[in-house]
């Protein structure tokens, strides 16, 4: 295992993220749909918080807007104290370095080996090769791939594709990672795996992530704190217990009873609470 650093500091409470009225409206053929509608939100430094909402809320479009890949209508988007709508496209380019990105489809180059998808964010940064290939194998091994690096993608399980996806985000030592979906795709055993990695990554680095998704038991395993948002606006955030135990939204309230009938259902069926 190699040495894991913290290589921006471990300060928990400063505010890492802060977003104040945002709005993003998509142009449709027929008419123009909004999507964001004046979200506030802060994320604090080296936290895993947890987004939650139902398929369409805008979870996809607001973590688009954090590292502009959308450019939203107005607001204001702070990583790190940088005003991210005011940089120019060059600025844009290398702030979007330390922030990572990981997928549902994990979006790897099928034609690529590992290494190479691995490499990729280095390659088009100007690394040396040697400064490559040592944050390469660096990185394949913090995630589990060492011997997996001359695999093609076709090769490998949905785990060790998420494994390639995250090594990818992480091999420019990003400040933050914004995770989207990224275990939707994967069967309950792997999304735990994935989930420890994610949890291990962030407590040896530091590193503030942004984890959207639609499945309550995903953020209930790594978050303490949790939003929830729903037609494009956030309707409740605070501590992952209280939201569970007390929602005081309906789609907080929904996620937590389908949590609690899936968790009573599996208690009957391994033989607990007859
Ligand atoms: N580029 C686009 N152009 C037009 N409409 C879009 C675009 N991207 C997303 N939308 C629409 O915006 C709405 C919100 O989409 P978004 O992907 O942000 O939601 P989501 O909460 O991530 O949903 P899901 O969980 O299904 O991915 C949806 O109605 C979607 O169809």
């Amino acid at each position: 295992m190699i040495r894991l650093v913290k290589p921006y500091g471990s300060c928990i409470m400063e505010d890492y993220i802060k977003i104040k009225d945002l709005y993003k409206t998509y142009s449709t053929q027929s008419a123009p749909l909004e999507v964001l509608k004046g979200i506030n939100l802060t994320v604090r430094k080296g936290e895993i918080l947890g987004i939650i909402g139902f398929s369409g809320a805008g979870k996809s479009t607001l973590a688009r807007c954090i590292n502009r890949l959308e450019n939203p209508d107005r607001g204001e988007v702070y990583v790190n104290d940088i005003d991210i709508l005011k940089l120019s496209k060059q600025e844009l380019l290398k702030e979007r370095r330390k922030i990572g990105m990981i997928f549902q489809t994990f979006n790897l180059f099928e034609a690529k080996t590992v290494y190479r998808n691995i490499s990729y964010p280095l390659e088009i940064s100007g690394a040396s090769k040697a400064e490559i290939k040592k944050r390469v194998l660096e990185t394949a091994e913090l995630v589990g791939l060492s011997d997996k690096l001359t695999v093609y993608p076709g090769g490998l399980s949905g785990g060790q594709k998420q494994r390639v996806g995250i090594a990818r985000a992480l091999v420019n030592q990003p400040h933050l990672l914004l995770s989207d979906e990224a275990t939707s795709a994967l069967d309950p055993q792997t999304t735990l795996q994935i989930l420890d990695l994610l949890k291990e990554i962030n407590k040896a680095t530091g590193i503030t992530i942004l984890m959207i998704t639609h499945e309550l038991d995903a953020i209930k395993y790594a978050c303490e704190r949790m939003a929830v948002l729903e037609d494009g606006r956030i309707i409740e955030s605070g501590a992952v217990n209280d939201i569970f135990h007390n929602p005081h939204s309906r789609t907080g309230g929904l996620f937590a009873k389908v949590f609690l009938e899936f968790q009573k259902y599996e208690e009957l069926e391994n033989g607990q609470g007859i």
